[in-house]
């Protein structure tokens, strides 16, 4: 049976990813540090995807297993020389820490299969392929490198699909939305995975993704949590952070169609598609999940500081961007670890340091101090 070995055996990674290729015939070893879903994936060898409809319909995914990177590299390498995908859906901060293995799984690998390998990091970063492959190549002497790269194809990619956190402790089934996107870029021919889409060039897509999903996403996130809401449905229904919601996405949306020569109306069905998805009651989808890790959602190429400056650059409006950056400076969830850390610089260095720092804007630029006078105002 093909073989795709899958880093992250988490939602997305048990949800949409390792679900497709389950679905296309492969068997999905998924490599991961939790011992008790991957005891389960062995001992079970299925669990269902729910979709969050009325109507709960569920697939069963079959032809699963699980590894431990930590007590288990050796059978992780050897799973690398045989598999015909190498995917990851893990967080763009954990690439560096799986970089190592994954290295010494190609090392292995090319000295005995010439068979094409494709890597693709499903995470929700631009680029977040090419930085693991930078990860990955740090590991290796530059003969090796040479033959890692005639062999490895290593594939960008998008991801679009909302699993909110499980509410099912002990059991390996993922509640999911029923809307799924992924969508990789390549100019080859690859082996076909049911639900993926090849591009030649996924900037328009990730950007467009990034811009809108994640960053209408992010919007409703840190004005929910300033208003105390709990869930994102729960967050929508608050008219004054739902129009907040639709006039940053206006801002997203005139600099996508501005960039990628997007048609005006298709976006716009684009962006009210966007939003009925995040109105499903049935995700319970909490606004701290999705605020979760805000130093690396302020971060420079991420859904709220890259748009806001390519408006800005483009002479487009970007007050609601900035006004959303404010609102992220503001979250302060104390079970996450990231929000503790921004909190605790802004204590020490000022709001100001964090724009620099964190956002890598120059103090005193015209960005920094529209979102400092909404920082003020919305800190009350
Ligand atoms: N949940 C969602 O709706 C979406 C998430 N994404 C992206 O997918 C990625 C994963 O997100 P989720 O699945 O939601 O997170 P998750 O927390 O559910 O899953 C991450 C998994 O990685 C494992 N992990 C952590 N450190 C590890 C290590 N050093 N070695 C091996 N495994 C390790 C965790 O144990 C966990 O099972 C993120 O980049 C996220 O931005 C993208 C689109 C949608
Ligand atoms: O997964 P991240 O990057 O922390 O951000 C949460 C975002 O990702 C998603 O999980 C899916 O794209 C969204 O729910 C949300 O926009």
């Amino acid at each position: 049976m093909k073989l795709a070995v899958h880093f992250g055996a988490g939602n997305i990674g048990r949800g949409f990813i390792g679900a497709l290729f389950s679905q296309s015939g492969y068997h999905v070893t998924f490599v991961d540090i939790a011992e008790p879903i991957i005891n389960q994936l062995n001992d079970e060898k299925q669990y269902k995807v729910k979709l969050a409809t009325d109507a709960q319909e569920s697939i069963l995914i079959e032809n699963v297993s699980g590894l431990n990177n930590l007590t288990q590299e050796n059978e992780v390498i050897e799973t690398i020389k045989k598999a015909a995908f190498l995917t990851t859906a893990i967080g763009p901060n954990i690439l560096p820490r799986i970089a190592p293995l994954i290295a010494k799984g190609l090392a292995a690998r090319v000295e005995e299969n010439s068979d094409k390998l494709y890597v693709i990091a499903c995470e929700n970063q631009i680029s977040a392929t090419d930085l693991l492959k930078g990860y990955i190549l740090e590991h290796l002497d530059n003969q090796t490198q040479e033959k890692v790269l005639a062999h490895v194809e290593f594939l960008n990619s998008a991801v679009d699909r909302i699993v909110p956190i499980q509410n099912n402790q002990g059991s390996l089934d993922v509640l999911v939305e029923p809307y799924h996107e992924w969508v990789v870029e390549t100019k080859e021919e690859i082996p076909p995975i049911e639900g993926m889409i090849i591009v030649p060039e996924l900037a328009p897509f990730i950007e467009r993704k990034l811009f809108t999903v994640n960053t209408g996403h992010a919007v409703i996130a840190y004005f929910g949590y300033l208003a105390k809401k709990e869930t994102i449905d729960q967050t929508l229904a608050d008219m004054d952070i739902y129009n907040q919601v639709k006039a940053t996405l206006g801002e997203t949306g005139a600099y996508l169609i501005k960039q990628y020569d997007l048609d005006p109306e298709e976006h716009q069905k684009y962006i009210e598609k966007i939003i009925k998805r995040f109105e499903n009651s049935h995700l319970h989808d909490g606004v701290t999940r999705v605020g979760r890790s805000p130093l690396r959602k302020l971060g420079p190429e991420d859904r709220l500081v890259r748009p806001a400056l390519q408006a800005l650059k483009a002479g487009l409006s970007y007050d609601n961007l900035a006004k959303a950056i404010a609102a992220a400076l503001l979250f302060d969830y104390k079970d996450d670890e990231d929000a503790v850390k921004l909190q605790s610089m802004i204590n020490e260095h000022g709001v100001s340091y964090v724009l620099q720092q964190v956002c890598g804007l120059e103090e005193s630029s015209q960005l920094a101090n529209d979102i400092i006078r909404h920082y003020e105002v919305l800190k009350g």
